[in-house]
């Protein structure tokens, strides 16, 4: 068995590799101690990565490395550098080169690339104690993420040739000073409109991206399902992959050969295990990247939207290894458009607006303020940052609410009703416009924001006719309470459902709550007793 030093994990998008001439496929990295390149043999079976080390004459330990590119790069475009991998050596410090090469049928052809060195003292850099506070999982400290916009590929190439006189790019600031801090064991949402920096932040905290300025850190071993099968090389089978990711997590083969099979049974897609990716299907690569990602043992797990691609089946199965980790201890961090699914696992989460974090609370709150953000055309942030979360409301204002009232089946007002017993939702909203198809609606949600029933006039089969400035609208929604014992909010709207369209006329959330009492005792958010029955028979 090997004895692993040091892993070390290098990246640097803003000192990407640039191709410069021909057609380049390959990138490579040689490891040296004295400045002498090594080269090695290049094995086309294996195609993606090959390692290689030896004591030379003198007793230093020599090592490279060599990716394959699923793509031929062009003069002007460059590569992420994105390396970890085990180390065996004792020395204190190593110099790594980088660079890109064209891989032909048996040889490397040419050179075409700027060769980046790097100077790694393994002692000072890699072999860290943990300098976290022991209950903090991540903390992140003004974060911020510069990408260079270069109009055309010509621009890059100008501008590295002056070195770096001629500036042939813009800034675009993707993160703004984002600070945050999330405990050991907690689920932290991450939400916020498309391209507001929320994969950006993900990249940054799975290290596959370096921050332009600020501090994070993290405290133990982090996975990451980033962009649908980032990691994953087409031409490899899962099982290969799987071998070649656990290395990039830092896990020595031996390991993760015993869960192999593990893997395999949780990823459940059987033959195509052994095929290579490029021919999975969206939602077999989700199951094979977070088959994976659990299996490595994370202590904290990153997943961006990727659970919305696999089936019921197996985002239940999903579900149950996130109730699983958070048992164990362990934290997650979720990035999803699936507000039902922040508010059901996340114990807190945070608002990405245009790159900065506007808004952290529970995920109740959250999750409240921004649905209204979503339907609030032009987001002026300061008024938004004094809004008052329990106080939430909004709609395009053609009617507003202006009384409402809960009444159990004696027609007394009451927040208190036993199960099974039915309640009465009374509205009046006064119109200040025309709705065409006014439709009033109830949402009953759980103290932790799950949604656990909602209907509306519609539903129910009221009839809906065209309200105009003056009138007043009355209604009356009966329930029966089949919930559990507990508490619960209750939101109420209006919405105009005409053309197929539904619009928000005016909406309240959270606005009352009910006391729901049980005589017959049940387990879950509803008590289904009432009509149940049961039978045990001893033989
Ligand atoms: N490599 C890059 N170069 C230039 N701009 C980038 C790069 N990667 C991301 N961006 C920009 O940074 C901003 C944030 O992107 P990011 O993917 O983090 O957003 P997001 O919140 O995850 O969006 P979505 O919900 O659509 O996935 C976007 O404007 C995007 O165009």
């Amino acid at each position: 068995m090997n004895q692993y030093d040091a892993q070390i994990k290098l990246m640097d998008d803003q000192v990407a590799l640039l191709a410069t001439q021909g057609q380049m496929n390959s990138v490579g990295l040689f490891i040296t101690n004295i400045g002498s390149e090594v080269w090695y043999a290049y094995d086309r079976e294996n195609p993606i990565l090959v390692g290689y080390h030896y004591n030379d004459d003198q007793g230093v330990l020599r090592e490279g490395l060599r990716t394959k590119l699923p793509y031929n790069l062009a003069p002007g475009d460059s590569v992420l550098l994105k390396c970890s991998f085990i180390l065996e050596t004792k020395a204190k410090d190593v110099i790594l080169h980088w660079d890109l090469v064209h891989e032909n049928k048996s040889w490397f052809e040419a050179y075409g690339s700027t060769i980046l060195t790097v100077s790694v003292n393994l002692s000072d850099k890699f072999i860290q104690g943990n300098v976290l506070h022991e209950d903090t999982a991540i903390i992140c400290e003004n974060i911020s993420k510069r990408f260079k916009m270069y109009p055309k590929n010509s621009s890059k190439i100008k501008e590295f040739l002056s070195l770096g006189i001629k500036k042939g790019h813009q800034d675009f600031w993707a993160l703004k000073n984002l600070s945050f801090e999330v405990k050991k064991g907690e689920t932290y949402g991450i939400v916020g409109f498309n391209g507001s920096g929320k994969s950006t932040l993900l990249s940054i905290l799975a290290q596959t991206k370096q921050p332009t300025q600020g501090q994070f850190e993290v405290n133990g071993r982090i996975a990451a399902l980033l962009e649908l099968g980032a990691g994953f090389h087409p031409e490899l089978t899962g099982r290969q992959n799987v071998m070649y990711n656990s290395y990039l997590y830092g896990i020595p083969s031996y390991e993760i050969e015993d869960k192999m099979e593990d893997i395999k049974e949780f990823a459940s897609i059987g033959d195509f295990f052994d095929k290579p990716v490029k021919s999975y299907s969206s939602g077999m690569y989700v199951r094979l990247a977070f088959a994976l990602a659990i299996h490595v043992d994370p202590d904290v797990l990153i997943i961006d939207e990727a659970l919305a691609v696999g089936d019921e089946v197996f985002q239940r199965k999903c579900y149950s290894k996130f109730e699983e980790f958070k048992a164990l201890g362990k934290t997650i961090i979720l990035v999803t458009h699936d507000l039902n699914a922040v508010r059901a696992l996340c114990d807190r989460v945070a608002i990405i607006y245009d790159g900065n974090l506007i808004f952290e609370g529970n995920s109740n709150d959250v999750v409240n303020y921004y649905q209204k953000m979503s339907l609030t055309a032009n987001l002026q942030m300061s008024d938004q940052l004094t809004t008052e979360v329990n106080e939430i409301r909004y709609g395009n204002g053609k009617a507003r609410i202006v009384e409402y009232k809960l009444t159990d089946e004696l027609k007394n007002e009451s927040t208190v009703f036993k199960t099974g017993e039915k309640i009465n939702i009374h509205l009046k909203a006064e119109v200040s416009d025309t709705i065409n198809v006014p439709v009033v609606g109830v949402i009953i949600k759980t103290i932790n924001g799950i949604e656990v029933f909602g209907t509306n006039t519609k539903i129910l089969g009221c009839e809906s006719t065209t309200v105009v400035k003056g009138n007043m609208i009355c209604s009356e929604i009966s329930l029966p309470m089949y919930l559990n014992e507990g508490t619960y909010f209750l939101t109420l709207g209006i919405t105009d459902q005409s053309n197929g369209e539904t619009v928000t006329v005016d909406r309240m959330i959270d606005v009352t709550f009910i006391r729901v009492v049980s005589e017959t005792k049940s387990i879950g958010l509803v008590n289904l007793n009432l009509g149940g029955e049961a039978k045990i028979d001893v033989k």
